[in-house]
């Protein structure tokens, strides 16, 4: 068999789909992007293209060896995620030709049915109440907000008080029957993370995401030191090269790369493996569309240590098209009292409506995150 073209559909709400075809009829999907870079992406897509086409779809590991390394340039958000929906396609064709979805392929199950968590609150974390309530009917009891608004580097008692508040409110309203992840999303310099993780601990949080920017990855194991709160990062780090010195320095109760931009399901199984050895829980980030939670799944079930999925169902991103809207076999997956079952079809186990990805790709928008600013107008971390 042999590779023999590669098609990208940028759509909405910000996603991108991969088609890769082989001279043997075997089609593969797979989502390379990166939210707000989508283009950038796409022309790196093709770039490795250059690599594959002619090439046997079976052989991923030397394929994603030779897209990482044969370029002399490596990593990064946006090569990363070119090779991650590429890999996500390649382990499409491998299970389809060998009629096993991937997660047999990679040594079968751990488990029976996956834990998921639902989004609330939106950009600014308003009106999570009525989120909650909502999603609750629907068997959600684990969600994940915004920690903040706009924070300055050092900011005021009142705004740390205004985010606790809301805190302070859900727990009032649904006591410890729920459960939630608090995001600071790289808003909260490091002055300020420690006052909040010390004002939001009482309120025992399941974890804190990304309690400062990833470039700032030294302070994790000194705010650990401080706080009982589990905490999560990994959204912004795209290898085990990154992974692998959070590891080292300690700090980090969760990883959560994106199997959309971390390489795909090659890499994020090995930096499963490689939290697994250091106690680390994964909980693969997944705010996109359904071959990038399809990837997450393939790995959440053959990883002991895979604790919770995110997942983009109703996530306030999803403007003009919602999580299995170019999806055939949705009732695959059904989110039942807050799991979700194996994708069991052959490959990733997402029937891709090509039709309607087509028709859809035709007017994507070019989703930009909001620029954000300070009263004093300086740029504020969104
Ligand atoms: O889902 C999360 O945890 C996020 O922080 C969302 C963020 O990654 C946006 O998708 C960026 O555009
Ligand atoms: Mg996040």
């Amino acid at each position: 068999m042999r590779i023999t073209k590669l098609t990208t559909y940028r759509v909405p709400p910000r996603w991108m789909f991969l088609k890769i075809e082989t001279d043997e009829g075997v089609v593969g999907w797979g989502e390379p992007v990166l939210e707000g870079r989508a283009r950038t992406v796409e022309a790196a897509v093709h770039e490795l293209s250059e690599y594959l086409v002619g090439q046997d779809p079976s052989r991923i590991n030397d394929l994603w060896q030779v897209m990482y390394r044969a370029g002399f340039y490596r990593g990064g958000p946006i090569l990363m995620s070119a090779i991650a929906g590429i890999d996500q396609a390649l382990w499409d064709i491998k299970g389809k030709v060998m009629g096993q979805p991937v997660y047999e392929l990679l040594g079968g199950l751990v488990r029976d049915k996956m834990k998921v968590y639902s989004w609330v609150g939106g950009d600014r974390p308003a009106d999570i109440i009525n989120d909650i309530k909502r999603l609750r009917e629907g068997g959600f009891d684990t969600f994940k907000m915004n920690g903040t608004e706009e924070l300055g580097i050092v900011d005021s008692a009142r705004k740390v008080d205004e985010a606790v508040a809301r805190i302070a409110e859900i727990r009032a309203a649904f006591g410890h029957d729920i459960e939630f992840g608090i995001d600071f999303h790289g808003r909260v310099a490091a002055p300020m993370a420690k006052p909040l993780l010390k004002a939001l601990e009482p309120y025992r949080p399941l974890f804190v995401e990304e309690p400062v920017l990833a470039e700032q990855a030294e302070y994790y194991p000194r705010l650990a030191e401080q706080t009982a709160i589990p905490l999560a990062a990994g959204e912004r780090m795209f290898s085990r090269f990154d992974f692998k010195r959070v590891f080292q320095a300690g700090g980090i109760a969760i990883v959560q790369p994106d199997l959309s931009h971390a390489g795909g399901i090659t890499e994020c199984f090995k930096i499963a493996g490689m939290a697994e050895a250091h106690d680390v829980a994964f909980a693969p980030h997944c705010p996109l569309g359904p071959v990038a939670l399809a990837s997450c799944l393939a790995v959440d079930f053959v990883s002991h240590n895979a604790v919770l999925q995110e997942q983009s169902m109703g996530i306030h991103y999803n403007k003009g098209a919602e999580l299995l809207d170019f999806v055939k076999n949705k009732d695959d997956f059904r989110i039942e009292d807050g799991y979700i079952n194996p994708l069991r079809k052959p490959g990733l186990g997402v029937e891709i409506d090509e039709e309607r990805v087509i028709e859809a790709s035709k007017n994507a928008p070019d989703w930009r995150n909001p620029v954000w600013r300070h009263a004093d107008g300086s740029v504020a971390e969104w």
